[in-house]
């Protein structure tokens, strides 16, 4: 199958590549000008780097290697720091360019070290997961967390090009390519009915990489966040309803030290947030559980520990959608209608945990 090119608009619009097998695409999506090639990604993963040097070099770049830990712990300011010196010590200039391989933390710190390093250098995006290809490597939100929470900070900096190949999804290990669909179902959730009926159609399929509709969810996905982000970049409105989910589903990675994939705490922020949509009077039961069907139906959890609402409640306090003492969250009034609930009573936001407690 050929490769498909999804633009995001903006500012300075570039495209998603999608297809398999499509490296050979990786230098096309560089600007003017760029000699050396930055490419930071998981240390445990340096075949899946290989080729990508390889391919660089081919195209005449000056390519430096490097590995960063794997995962979630990359996303940390040490790690920024070891990025930036290294930068520094390797010459990396102006005109010269990042690129992320690897997962969504992977992105996420490559994005972010590109858009501190000299105030802003190019980064393209090279998603070698199933969740950063349809979410995380697009759309130019980077980040790392801190004591605090999670992507707590960060910049806007959109890349210069996202390459999606295919063939990399092939050894990602299940229970992470299952994660993946938790953002997939989002928006399913939030923008696209056709999602939800493809995943129900097979959710066996859609757990594989070979699935039979695979292909077409995550180029839905992908052109879901492209519309948003292309509208809004910065999140001044519209771009929130991406974050569905989200705002329990960052408190549950914080209290897990993060030793829970980010897909898992989204699928069970979701069921939150479906619940809180119902008790505030703005959806129906059926919208919970389809919620609940759905997600059940690939394998991802929908339920959490029940003793864990006091942090829960606290680590939500930092979110990034809430206005001082008000808290906000994305929830739903049917399929592909969001709307926004403003400063909830606590006993509201209380009574939907319950119906996630286990
Ligand atoms: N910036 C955004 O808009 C955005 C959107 C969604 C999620 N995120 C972030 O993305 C992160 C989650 O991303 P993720 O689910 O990709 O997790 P991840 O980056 O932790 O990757 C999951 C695991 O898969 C491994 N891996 C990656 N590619 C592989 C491959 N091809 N074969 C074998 N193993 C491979 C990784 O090394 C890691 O162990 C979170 O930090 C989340 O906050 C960011
Ligand atoms: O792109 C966005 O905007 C999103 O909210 C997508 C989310 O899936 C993603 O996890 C994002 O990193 C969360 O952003 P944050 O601003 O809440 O940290
Ligand atoms: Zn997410």
């Amino acid at each position: 199958m050929t490769s498909t090119r999804i633009t995001v608009k903006g500012e300075r619009p570039y495209d998603v590549v999608v297809g398999t097998g499509v490296l050979a695409e990786l230098p096309g999506l560089f600007g003017e000008g760029v000699r050396t090639v930055a490419v930071v990604h998981p240390a445990g993963l340096p075949e899946i780097a290989r080729p990508v040097c390889g391919v660089l070099r081919s195209a005449g770049y000056t390519v430096v290697e490097l590995p960063v830990p794997d995962g979630e712990h990359a996303k940390s300011v040490e790690v920024a720091a070891e990025l930036w010196s290294a930068f520094g010590r390797y010459g990396v200039t102006r005109s010269d360019a990042v690129v992320g391989v690897g997962g969504g933390a992977t992105t996420d710190l490559a994005g972010f070290a590109a858009a501190t390093w000299l105030r802003g250098v190019e980064v393209v995006q090279m998603p070698t997961t199933l969740l950063g290809m349809v979410d995380a490597a697009v759309g130019g939100k980077t980040g790392i967390n801190t004591a605090e929470g999670k992507n707590l900070v960060g910049a806007f900096h959109p890349p210069a090009g996202v390459l999606c190949d295919l063939a990399t999804l092939v050894s990602v290990p299940r229970d992470d390519y299952v994660a993946g669909l938790a953002e997939i179902i989002k928006g399913g959730f939030i923008a696209d009915p056709t999602i939800l009926l493809l995943v129900e159609d097979d959710p066996e399929g859609a757990r594989l990489p070979e699935g039979r509709h695979t292909r077409a969810l995550i180029e839905r996905k992908i052109q879901i966040k492209a519309d948003v982000v292309g509208a809004d970049l910065r999140e001044s409105g519209l771009r929130e309803i991406l974050n569905y989910g989200h705002t329990l589903a960052h408190a549950i990675e914080r209290v897990e030290s993060y030793h829970i994939r980010h897909g898992e705490a989204v699928s069970i922020g979701m069921v939150y947030a479906a619940e809180l949509s119902r008790l505030a009077g703005h959806a129906g039961v059926d919208l919970v559980e389809r919620t609940r069907s759905i997600l059940t139906s690939v394998g991802l959890p929908t339920a959490y520990r029940r003793e864990a609402w006091p942090e829960l409640r606290d680590h939500m306090r930092v979110d990034k959608k809430n206005r001082g003492a008000k808290r906000r969250f994305v929830i739903l009034d049917d399929v592909a209608k969001v709307t926004r609930l403003e400063d909830p009573p606590e006993e509201l936001l209380e009574a939907a945990y319950h119906e996630v407690a286990r």
